[in-house]
């Protein structure tokens, strides 16, 4: 059997490796063919044509809507993201897929919204507690609704119940098959696919304290304030699977897919959610980890250096490491998509 597939979900990592995952799952068990929908010139457009150069991607000029809502920028915005609709109509009417997968971002709505239109079943994938607009947008016209954590549920309608599956979030982590080893202690430092100036501030200020460890960081490009013997920056980790496994603490904001691969490799970690992200959202990803006893969330408005350097101790003597494996939520999605589609 060839499935054909159109995805959308991106221009953060947080949004496109939940749907690699799930692809590359579906691929265990069928034969797709998949159509990725990006953001012209965003994370996708670089990360997809170097992991899967077989994804044909189709590229929009979309941007994201500003909070709050109700501002002049907004209405420019908005016309685009419904003049990309249109384009999206056009290519999904030559491309007929059997089905459409969205994970979120803005990306995801005319994605969505057309593949509604022409009557292409539609699978749509969350990853964060509080969900994205466009996902709740979305969820009225899904055959099913992914959700990473249960407590996701109470943002959805009551009559959408039965759409609901909470299956996890699907960790899709790249390897370089390399090990790395190092002779002392690891702190891996990640501010999100995009980085973030202020942890690597904090990198720089851990890594004068903790000459006893290495500091690993992702600065995501952003400016980091001094050069260390101790510290290691780079712009971005391609194989995050080979950092986890070496890591001893993680310090990390509360993007909702990092926080699910911290809880997938049972890493203990240090979480310090940004405080701009909509609706407070990474605050409530982060209480996830504190939930499972993995670590702990210090709120950025309450950060001090001192707080974070005992934490980050306490951290990296924790040691909790769960070796069993676990089944990936990628799994669980990609055999009821299939169920569904066959159903269909
Ligand atoms: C600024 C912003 O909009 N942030 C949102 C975005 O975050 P962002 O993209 O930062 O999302 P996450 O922290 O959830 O995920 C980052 C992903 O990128 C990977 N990674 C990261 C750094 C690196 O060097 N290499 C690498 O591969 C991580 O392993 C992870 O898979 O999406 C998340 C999931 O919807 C949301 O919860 C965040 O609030």
């Amino acid at each position: 059997m060839k499935l054909r597939v159109a995805v959308a979900g991106g221009v953060t990592g947080g949004h496109l490796y939940p749907a690699i995952s799930i692809l590359e799952h579906l691929e265990k068990f069928v034969d797709v063919e998949v159509l990725y929908f990006s953001v012209k010139g965003k994370l996708e457009e670089r990360i997809i044509p170097k992991i899967h150069p077989e994804y044909s991607l189709e590229s929009l000029d979309v941007q994201g809507l500003k909070r709050p809502l109700t501002t002049y920028e907004n209405v420019a915005r908005l016309f685009k993201i419904l003049k990309s609709k249109q384009k999206v109509l056009k290519v999904l009417r030559g491309y007929k897929p059997d089905f459409v997968i969205v994970t979120g971002g803005y990306v995801s709505y005319p994605v969505g919204i057309a593949a509604h239109k022409l009557k292409i079943p539609l699978f749509v994938q969350e990853q964060n507690v509080v969900p994205g607009l466009s996902n709740l947008k979305l969820s009225k016209y899904a055959s099913k609704i992914f959700l990473s954590f249960k407590d996701s549920r109470d943002y959805f309608p009551k009559k959408l119940r039965d759409k609901l599956m909470v299956t996890g979030n699907p960790i899709r982590i790249s390897s370089m098959g390399k090990k790395l080893s190092y002779d002392k202690p690891v702190i891996l430092i990640i501010g999100g696919s995009g980085g973030s100036e202020f942890l690597n501030e904090v990198a720089c200020k851990l890594a004068k304290e903790l000459k006893n460890s290495y500091i690993i960081l992702s600065s995501g490009g952003k400016k980091v304030p001094c050069k260390n013997g101790n510290l290691k920056v780079l712009n971005y980790i391609d194989n995050m699977v080979d950092y986890y496994n070496v890591a001893s603490c993680v310090i990390a904001r509360g993007g909702a897919t990092t926080i699910s691969e911290l809880l997938y490799f049972d890493l203990p970690s240090v979480i310090i959610p940004w405080e701009g992200s909509t609706e407070s959202h990474q605050l409530e990803n982060a209480r996830q980890i504190e939930k499972e006893g993995l670590g702990i969330v210090v709120k950025e408005s309450e950060f001090s250096f001192e707080k974070i350097l005992e934490k980050v101790r306490e951290c990296v003597n924790l040691n909790k490491r769960n070796v069993k494996r676990k089944i990936n939520p990628a799994e669980v999605i990609a055999r009821e998509i299939i169920r569904e589609v066959k159903r269909v």
